[in-house]
């Protein structure tokens, strides 16, 4: 596969449900457009964070990628191939782990679960010998290889399922919510994994996420959904850029004091004496100027996250980004 293959490639992709609304007796059946007029093109090698709010459409359009829902309209392709009706072939090629559920069976120890994947997958027993050594060493899984996986933490049972998604050698990874509910240090293992993947072996990897440290680490590029539709295609900075959500500077004063006046930053809360400044200038400018001004016992400087980023999005403030990424009005 050269660099420049396509690995996803979707046009005006839809995806309609049909349910039930109102009180008994009086049901109406109405349609649910969970994702409408998506243009998606993933070329390989690429790392791509697919983000947006609860409801917005992004595990039906990873569904519909990974086979398991047909899309009711516009075109799409993954490898070459029209996943619903390709899906076993397809299986063969791509992997998927979706973080809140497991693939691996939870009374067996790891490695049998992953000897069970391997006939799935009819992996020749050589293949996975190699794979599955490599994996347990950049996945550190030698531990708990022999432990029942009812047992794992959930940092070794998510290095587990990842192990499962690879070894068939897929050159498409679909990650839902990799790192939820893992702890930092297992979070950033999984990252740096994934990172190691995509560029020893080039792996194109797509991924959704709530955590702005997956984005950040992972993702040159990120692909905002919202209400089923595209809102942005581009880099982080980009879309941060396009919409400047203020970072927020928490004060603990050594006493309580009324609400400081910074130059660089608005006083936006105040709780006896910790306050809350927004701000306009560079944190360390900032910084400077209230501990020279105030006696001060910590501070904390919270960026803003994904969810924010995105919520600026839709409070229309969305523009073109100076690099040339696009966003449009939802
Ligand atoms: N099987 C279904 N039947 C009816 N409506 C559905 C179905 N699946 C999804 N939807 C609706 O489609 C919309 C998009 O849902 P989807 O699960 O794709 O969003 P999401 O971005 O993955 O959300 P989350 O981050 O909460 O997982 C929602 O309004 C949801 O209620």
């Amino acid at each position: 596969m050269t660099a420049h293959d396509t690995v996803v490639e979707a046009r005006g992709l839809g995806r309609d449900f049909t349910v039930s609304e109102g009180p008994f007796l009086r049901r109406r059946r109405c349609t649910v457009s969970a994702v409408h007029g998506i243009d998606l093109t993933v070329r390989s090698g690429e790392i791509v964070g697919y983000l947006g709010p609860n409801g917005a459409g992004k595990s039906s359009t990873m569904k519909m990628l990974t086979g398991i829902l047909t899309p009711t309209s516009g075109s799409l392709r993954v490898l070459g191939m029209e996943p619903s009706r390709r899906r076993t072939r397809l299986a063969r090629r791509i992997g998927v782990v979706f973080g809140q559920r497991t693939t691996l069976w939870w009374d067996l120890p790891l490695r049998d679960s992953l000897e069970l994947a391997r006939h799935m997958y009819r992996v020749p027993a050589a293949d996975h010998a190699r794979r599955l050594g490599r994996l347990t060493e950049l996945l550190e899984l030698g531990p708990f290889l022999d432990t029942p996986v009812r047992r794992l933490s959930l940092g070794q049972r998510m290095r587990g399922d990842l192990t499962a998604a690879l070894l068939h050698g897929p050159d498409l990874l679909v990650l839902d919510e990799p790192t939820i509910g893992l702890d930092v240090v297992s979070k950033s293992a999984i990252r740096e994994f994934l990172l190691r993947l995509n560029t020893e072996e080039g792996t194109t990897i797509l991924l959704t996420t709530h955590d702005l440290g997956d984005v950040e680490r992972l993702c040159e590029r990120v692909v905002v959904i919202d209400r089923g539709s595209l809102a942005y295609d581009g880099s982080l900075d980009g879309l941060r850029a396009s919409m400047p959500v203020p970072r927020v500077l928490t004060v603990d004063l050594a006493v309580p004091a009324p609400a400081l006046e910074v130059e660089g930053a608005r006083c936006v809360r105040v709780e006896g004496p910790r306050q809350w400044l927004e701000l306009s200038d560079n944190p360390a400018a900032v910084i400077a100027r209230v501990t020279r001004d105030h006696g001060v016992t910590d501070l904390t400087l919270r960026e803003p996250d994904i969810e924010g980023v995105v919520a600026a999005l839709y409070r229309g403030s969305a523009r073109t980004g100076a690099d040339g990424t696009r966003s449009l009005s939802g």
